[in-house]
C-alpha cells in the first residue's frame, strides 16, 4: 500500500519511513511541488488533519492514502510551552536550531536546570473512506543544555523517563521504541489495515 506523507519535515520521513517498512511510503514532495500548509487549528489533531486534507486535496488521486503528523513538545515550567508552536517557537522562520535554543534560554530564564516535558504525536489518516486520528507521547525532562546530535528538532535537550541521557545521545533505534511518534503509528497502522 502506498502511503504518501503530508510533511516537509525530513526527521519525521526520515522516522516515518523507518517505522513503516511494510509500506511503500513517499514524502509527497517526492510527488507534486511542496506548497506552504497554514496550520491555523487549535490542537495537534486539528493541524494534522488540515495537514493531511490540503495534501490529498492537492494530490487529486482519490485512492491515495495521506497521512500527516502534527507534534510538538510541552513544557511543565512553561506551562505547557511551546505546544502546537514548537515549530515557530523562535519565530516565524526559525529553524530547528533557532526554536532549540530558545527553550533552552526559556529554561534559563525560568531559573530551572530541567523540567518535566513531553512530546505529542497526531496522526491524521485522509483516505476516500473517511478521516481518522491518533496520537501518541512520550514523556521526560527537558534540560537547559544540549547533549549529542542525534534526532532532530528538540532531541537534543529532552531526556526520556527512565534515561540518563538525551535523544540526541541515545541510540536512533531506542528512540524509534520509545517515541510519541512510534506510539501513535503503532495505533494508525491497526487503522490502515482496516482500509485494506
Ligand atoms: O526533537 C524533536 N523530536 C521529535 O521527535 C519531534 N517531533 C516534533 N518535534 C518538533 O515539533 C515541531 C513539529 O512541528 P510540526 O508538526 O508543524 O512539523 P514541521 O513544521 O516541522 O513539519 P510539517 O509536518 O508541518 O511539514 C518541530 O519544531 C519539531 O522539531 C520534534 N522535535
Ligand atoms: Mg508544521
Amino acid at each position: 500500500m502506498k502511503l504518501v506523507l503530508a510533511t516537509s519535515n525530513k526527521g519525521k520521513v526520515r522516522e516515518i519511513k523507518a517505522l513503516c517498512k511494510e509500506y511503500e511510503v513517499v514524502a509527497y514532495s517526492e510527488l507534486i511541488k511542496e506548497f506552504e500548509i497554514i496550520e491555523d487549528g487549535d490542537t495537534f489533531k486539528q493541524n494534522a488533519l488540515i495537514k493531511a486534507r490540503a495534501v490529498y486535496k492537492a494530490l487529486g488521486d482519490e485512492d491515495v492514502i495521506v497521512l500527516a503528523d502534527d507534534s510538538g513538545i510541552s513544557v511543565d515550567v512553561l506551562d505547557g510551552q511551546p505546544g502546537i508552536y514548537s515549530a515557530r517557537h523562535a519565530g516565524v522562520d526559525a529553524n530547528d536550531k533557532d526554536n532549540l535554543f530558545k527553550l533552552i534560554k526559556d529554561l534559563k530564564q525560568k531559573g530551572v536546570a530541567s523540567s518535566p516535558a513531553h512530546y505529542t504525536a497526531a496522526i491524521a489518516i485522509v483516505t476516500k473512506k473517511g478521516e481518522y486520528s491518533v496520537h501518541g507521547w512520550m514523556y521526560g525532562d527537558a534540560i537547559a543544555q544540549t547533549r549529542g546530535d542525534g534526532g532532530f528538532g528538540y532531541d537534543p535537550m529532552f531526556i526520556p523517563l527512565g534515561f540518563d541521557q538525551t535523544l540526541g545521545e541515545l541510540d536512533e533505534e531506542l528512540k524509534k521504541k520509545l517515541s510519541h511518534r512510534f506510539k501513535a503509528l503503532s495505533l494508525a497502522k491497526k487503522i490502515l489495515k482496516s482500509l485494506l
